[in-house]
């Protein structure tokens, strides 16, 4: 579906470096980092906003920027920001984006309206950012689109919206031939419907696991300070020390487990966890 290789852009003050990630087809892949990490550079450089310095991004398995109408026609896009016409409705706002697709239906539209029940004579400028991201969605869905890519598609929106939004997600993927792929900062959502999960730092690739996989190999450690010595720490991503104990992520915990002769406790880490430590690390 997308194939990512060794991709690089470099802005004044940032590189997103040798990015390199692949998403199969049927699965759902959430694009998390901290602010400033490079997501939506990459989700513009996929979408052929941007012009990337090197690398390859394959859609469908071919050249993002050579075969960008027929892929774009494949794709549903829900960018953060609004990009329709604010004195138009949304009916006469679909009237315009619909013809540029060759697969859209009226039909699908007209479902999603009503499910979200968004009002098609409703100015676009007289609806909520919830309301939007709704209309937005219902567009990118409407045109039997293959892949999803939305760039934080949930945020701002309150938890009966997005739990909403990650229901409609999650029956589209019950077709294994669609995938779905988003950027955001509510792990929590992740959590729940993301098959993978690409972890972006800095403008660099962290992990581009499996979500099973991955809480699986990390843990949280907490214990007495006078455990931390050298050795200790080596087996560490990230240390939060106070005078009375530490916390520290690793994904060694065998090794943690045996130099500390289990006199620690051990928890399970959340995405939003393991998200904060990673990055965190000196
Ligand atoms: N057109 C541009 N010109 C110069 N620098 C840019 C441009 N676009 C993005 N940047 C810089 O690239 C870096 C990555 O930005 P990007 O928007 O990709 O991050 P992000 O991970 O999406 O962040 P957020 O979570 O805050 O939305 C930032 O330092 C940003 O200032």
């Amino acid at each position: 579906m997308l194939k990512i290789d060794d991709l690089s852009k470099g802005f004044k003050n940032f590189k997103l470096d040798n990015v390199s990630f692949n998403l199969e087809p049927g699965y759902i892949m959430g694009f998390i980092g901290p602010n400033g990490a490079g997501k939506s550079t990459t989700i513009k450089l996929i979408m052929n906003l941007l012009k990337k310095d090197s690398g390859s991004i394959k859609i469908f398995g071919k050249d993002n920027v050579k075969h960008e109408k027929e892929i774009k026609d494949r794709i549903g896009f829900v960018y953060d920001s609004s990009y329709f016409y604010e004195d138009l409705s949304i009916k006469q706002m679909k009237n315009i984006i619909a013809p540029f697709y060759s697969k859209w239906s009226d039909n699908t539209f007209e479902m999603y309206v009503k499910r979200f029940e968004l009002d098609p004579k409703q100015k676009i400028k007289k609806l909520s950012k919830g309301m939007k991201m709704k209309f937005s969605l219902a567009i990118a869905l409407s045109h039997e689109a293959d892949l999803i890519i939305m760039d934080e598609p949930t945020s701002g929106l309150d938890p009966v919206f997005r739990r909403e939004i990650l229901d409609v997600l999650y029956d589209i993927i019950q077709d294994e031939n669609k995938s779905i792929f988003f950027s955001t900062h509510i792990t929590t959502d992740l959590e729940k419907i993301a098959d993978y999960i690409t972890f972006i730092n800095k403008g660099n690739i962290e992990f581009s696991k499996a979500k099973d996989d991955i809480l699986e190999s990390f843990s949280i450690v907490k214990g007495s300070p006078d455990l931390l010595d050298d050795d200790m720490r080596k087996n560490f991503i990230y240390i939060r020390e106070t005078k009375v104990g530490f916390e520290g992520l690793t994904e060694n915990i065998t090794k943690v487990k045996s130099l500390t002769h289990d006199k620690v406790l051990i928890e399970k880490p959340s995405l939003e966890d393991i998200m904060v430590y990673t990055a965190g690390r000196k």
